[in-house]
């Protein structure tokens, strides 16, 4: 389980970018996690950062979270969403199958301008709780395409607060898996432009 902490001398620093479609979740998704609530209206995001230090697996986590803008088919890759970020949310909502879709165009978007044959990514199916009369997407679809893209997958409930805290652990898993031990700062797989 991830837990609130405070400062050390060895704290890992991840930088954490989470994008998806508009009105998918990602700002619920982020607030839910950092400051425990969730609002029912809807304010369309320009971009926002959040900061949580965070400790996984005994190690302490400072994590810097960029909430995006939502991005359709054209919105282009900002190099901000790719220079130095350690690992990837891509969010898509469970009750919507063109979101869904989007996820293939932007992973791959971030593959082309990175440069990377893969990334530490988390594929997100969102709005669980509205599984019963809305959904369109089948978890087998979203576990599908997390494995053709070597990516975790989960499906969360902002509203609910079910598998919020899990996004971010599995997220920090992912980094890691690119990490050598004990590294505290690693380029990973993180892209830098030189
Ligand atoms: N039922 C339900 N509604 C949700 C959930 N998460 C978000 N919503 C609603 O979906 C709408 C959009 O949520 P946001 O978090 O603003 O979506 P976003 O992806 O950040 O949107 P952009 O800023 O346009 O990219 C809001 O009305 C939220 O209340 C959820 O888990 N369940």
């Amino acid at each position: 389980m991830l837990a609130a902490n405070s400062t050390s001398a060895s704290v890992k620093r991840r930088k954490i970018a989470v994008l998806g479609s508009r009105s998918v979740g990602k700002s619920s998704l982020v607030k839910q996690f950092i400051e425990n609530h969730f609002v029912d209206a809807y304010y369309p995001t320009i971009e926002s950062t959040f900061a949580k230090s965070v400790k996984y697996k005994g190690v302490e986590y400072d994590c810097h979270i960029i909430d995006t803008a939502g991005q359709d088919e054209y919105s282009p890759i900002n190099s901000q969403y790719a220079i130095g970020i350690h690992g990837y949310i891509l969010v898509y909502s469970i009750t919507s199958r063109n979101s869904f879709d989007m996820i293939q165009i932007v992973h791959d978007k971030i593959i082309d301008f990175c440069g990377v044959s893969d990334i530490p990514c988390v594929i997100v199916g969102s709005k669980c709780d509205l599984a019963p009369t809305g959904r369109q997407v089948d978890a087998s679809d979203g576990e599908k395409l997390a494995q053709a893209n070597k990516a975790a997958f989960v499906e969360t409930s902002a509203k609910d607060n079910i598998n919020v805290g899990k996004v971010f652990e599995l997220c920090l898993a992912e980094i890691e898996k690119g990490s050598a031990p004990n590294q505290a700062e690693p380029a990973g797989k993180s892209c830098i432009i030189m």
